[in-house]
């Protein structure tokens, strides 16, 4: 193993890849051979001084460790571009989250951030649609969108599918999803559940004067079923796809954006079992670099938490990710632990806040998060005391209010859907 790659004195050129890591060296091994061993193994070297290593070869695409602060467990990695195969994200994933993440000499090591270089970012198209495309899709300029996940997750027949879907639209819902694990079930087929949604979701539509979205799960099997299924929602004429994007996998998605290209389709992105691997802060990946990647890949919508409800995630944290999903321009952050990214011509994506969301909750995530935000209700709407449709509205009319600066006590005293969710839900 070669012994120089801790190179405080080296500024990053515009085309290294940059990477932050949280860096927990094992008992015996100091800080900094654990970073040279971490930094080797990740692009040219291993365990041993080998012969095959050449000087040269070496000091051209040998990591530079260029930042090194021991008290807060974080070094900076520049690596050469020369090191990856700019457009295949699993190959950049093999090496600055492969073995490393693996060896003993460290307890811990995380990767916090990476940012890409313009290099990468020209292999990437991006969101197709992103979020000024969702908003010209949707028709809804000025406000968050209303989401909700048909609940039960599994069980519901395709046609029991389709009519609470239908009752979500009829009652005020921009967008309808599938939940994560809801794909090709025996009681409820992917094709007849899609054919009979998009179906009812065109009635309300006409009904509303609403556009009315259905997000139909297609995760299956990448090229004998995903993209099948996608070409069915295409036929269908639907306007977005879902998937779930950890256990589809990387290469699935970069399959997905290239085919939903021609297909026109919107693509939502679940982020469920991300906590495999982003959740303990002082291991694995983190959530910033997965939606970074989902960025990078052209999904254009992704779960990235909800402060406020069921799913962990920090305020800091879930406004980081927003921030990476919306801006053009991300400042560098460090005590949050983000590189600066410029994201060129790549288009923003939609935050979604999904998980454990009541409509009375809706102040709490206008302050959070802003316009921009799909905000989703799963059980806040199908436990309404009056029933779906009721809760679907009780998320409109506390939209309302929060736009109008009112509270949901005082618009509820004119609106009964909101008062039966306030007597529910708002804590006294
Ligand atoms: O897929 C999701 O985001 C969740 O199923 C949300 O459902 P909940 O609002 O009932 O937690
Ligand atoms: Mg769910």
């Amino acid at each position: 193993m070669r012994r120089d790659y801790i190179d405080t004195g080296y500024s990053p050129k515009d085309t290294d890849l940059i990477c932050e890591f949280h860096i927990e060296p094992s008992a015996g091994v100091n800080f900094e051979e654990a970073a040279t061993h971490m930094a080797g193994e990740s692009s040219i070297d291993s365990w041993t001084e080998i012969s095959t290593l050449s000087p040269e070869l070496a000091a051209r695409l040998k990591p530079h460790v260029f930042y090194v602060d021991e008290d807060a467990q974080t070094v900076r990695v520049a690596y050469s571009e020369e090191l990856f195969e700019l457009g295949s994200v699993p190959q950049v994933l093999s090496a600055v989250a492969g073995n490393i993440l693996s060896m003993k000499v460290v307890d811990n090591l995380r990767l916090q951030d990476i940012a890409f270089p313009g290099s990468m970012l020209n292999e990437f198209k991006g969101p197709k649609f992103g979020l000024p495309g969702i908003r010209e899709l949707t028709g809804v300029q000025d406000r968050p969108l209303i989401g909700t996940i048909v609940k039960p997750k599994v069980g519901l027949t395709s046609e029991k599918h389709a009519e609470v879907a239908y009752k979500s639209f009829a009652g005020g819902c921009d967008l309808v999803k599938d939940d994560e694990n809801l794909t090709d079930q025996k009681f409820n087929s992917f094709e007849k559940r899609a054919e009979l949604t998009l179906k009812l979701a065109e009635k309300a539509e006409s009904e509303t004067g609403e556009r009315k979205m259905y997000l139909c799960n297609i995760t299956a099997p990448t090229c004998k079923e995903m993209i099948r299924r996608m070409n069915i929602l295409k036929d269908l004429g639907a306007s977005y796809a879902m998937i779930d994007i950890v256990p589809a996998g990387w290469t699935a998605l970069q399959t997905l954006r290239e085919e939903a290209d021609d297909a026109e389709l919107a693509l939502h992105a679940h982020r469920c079992m991300h906590s495999a691997y982003t959740r303990n802060p002082r291991h694995g990946i983190s959530m910033l670099v997965v939606a970074k990647l989902c960025r990078l890949i052209g999904l254009d919508q992704l779960h990235i938490g909800t402060v406020v409800g069921k799913m962990h995630g920090e305020k800091h944290e879930v406004l980081s990710l927003r921030d990476e999903c919306v801006l053009d321009n991300v400042p560098a952050d460090e005590s949050q632990h983000v590189l600066a990214q410029d994201w060129g011509r790549l288009k923003p994506m939609f935050p979604v806040a999904s998980g454990g969301l009541a409509p009375t909750m809706i102040p709490d995530l206008y302050a959070i998060f802003g316009r921009d935000v799909i905000m989703q209700f799963g059980g806040g709407i199908h436990a309404h005391p009056m029933g779906t449709a009721a809760g679907a509205t009780a998320c409109r009319q506390a939209l309302e209010a929060t736009l109008e600066g009112v509270s949901l006590q005082e618009y509820a005293k004119n609106h009964r859907e909101l008062e039966v969710a306030v007597d529910k839900w708002l804590k006294k």
